[in-house]
């Protein structure tokens, strides 16, 4: 088990490699993973959702028998990926603990209703990744096809993969985290993982993106490991061994939700009083703010003049980023914070002047 300092919350962990391969990378993986002692069930792909039908594809129904065979010699469960329900039939005949639905079919509501359908009367621990769109829609209504179906809360968990970008980006597919913790805030419930290895798309990040998920009060983490894996058929650059896995997994901190020390308690009730001092002022001023745009609206309504002044609005940006670093603020913080209240501006004056 992955070590814990008193009082640590306990995570589950589920790794394996993004593709079952061959019996021999299989069998090797999984006892890498098993030995390190740190993982509490295995994951595997044998049918992969490809973007392009050259790639590899999958091995198909012959992977599971080899992670049966994996799981009878070392004991620990495992879970592959299912997007139809002949994939469910297979995947529990093969005597799977976990199905897990990925990104691509949470995007497709038929394909979810299918394999929801499928696990109706079952007792498999069922995963779900979200979307690849960064939003709540996709990943909750394919919560309630499940819940509808019958896969209890109990036994139904989030996965948090990140979300598909068309740029470059620090990340592959950037977690973008406050959709994350709407899924919490809607489903309280439910346990939810995190799943650095595609959030990242490389080996650089894993840590940081699993303590992130760690301190965000994250259950766990999905993650690939693979025994060779430079050698893998698919996400190669993502997967570590399970070797690395395993000290990745021993520098995590599983912080505690809170503690009971009188001290630590009296700072902070001192410290969320002083924020709440701020907030109350910082929305006052906010709303002082909007009232002056409501004038302003009244005033080009007068005029006949529209709302968007871009040259104002870049010189309101450009200063306040020019101060960012007397401020002790990012230039991205600044940026966003400015871009909501420049938006809510142009509806407050929109409802003014086109009522
Ligand atoms: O200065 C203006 O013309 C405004 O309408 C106010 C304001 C703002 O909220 O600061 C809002 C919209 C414009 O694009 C520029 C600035």
């Amino acid at each position: 088990m992955v070590m814990a300092a008193e009082g640590a919350r306990r995570p589950v962990i589920i790794a394996g490699p993004c593709s079952v391969e061959s019996r021999e990378q299989t069998l090797a993986t999984y006892r890498g993973l098993a030995a390190c002692g740190c993982v509490n069930m295995i994951r595997g792909g044998v049918w992969k959702p490809r973007t392009y039908p050259s790639c590899f594809q999958g091995v198909g129904e012959v992977g599971l028998e080899w992670l049966a065979e994996a799981k009878a010699e070392t004991g620990l469960p495992f879970g592959v990926e299912v997007a139809n329900s002949r994939h469910v039939e297979a995947a529990l005949g093969a005597g799977a603990d976990m199905v897990w639905i990925g990104a691509r079919t949470t995007g497709n509501p038929f394909s979810v209703q299918e394999v929801a359908d499928a696990l109706r009367g079952t007792e498999v621990l069922v995963l779900v990744k979200n979307a690849q769109m960064p939003d709540t829609g996709l990943w909750t209504g394919a919560v309630e096809r499940m819940l509808a179906a019958g896969v209890g809360p109990e036994r139904l968990v989030l996965v948090h993969r990140g979300f598909a970008q068309t740029s470059g980006n620090e990340y592959r597919n950037p977690p973008v985290w406050h959709v994350a913790l709407e899924m919490r805030r809607r489903f309280p419930e439910l346990k939810m993982l995190c799943d650095p290895s595609h959030i990242c798309g490389r080996r650089e990040g894993l840590a940081a993106t699993a303590q992130k998920a760690a301190d965000l009060s994250y259950d766990g983490l999905f993650m690939e490991s693979h025994v060779r894996p430079d050698e893998a058929l698919s996400d190669a650059a993502q997967q570590v061994t399970p070797e690395q896995l395993g000290e990745l997994l021993a520098g995590i901190r599983w912080r505690r939700e809170t503690v009971d020390v009188p001290q630590f308690e009296a700072d902070m009730e001192r410290l969320r009083l002083e924020i709440d001092q701020i907030d109350a002022q910082l929305f006052a001023l906010l709303s002082r703010r909007m009232g002056i745009a409501e004038d302003i609206g009244r005033i080009k309504r007068e005029n006949d003049v529209i709302i968007l002044q871009r040259r104002r609005w870049d010189e309101i940006v450009d200063n306040m980023v020019a101060r960012a670093g007397e401020l002790g603020l990012s230039p991205e913080f600044i940026r966003t914070i400015l871009d909501a209240i420049h938006m809510e501006s142009i509806a407050r004056q929109n409802v003014v002047m086109n009522p």
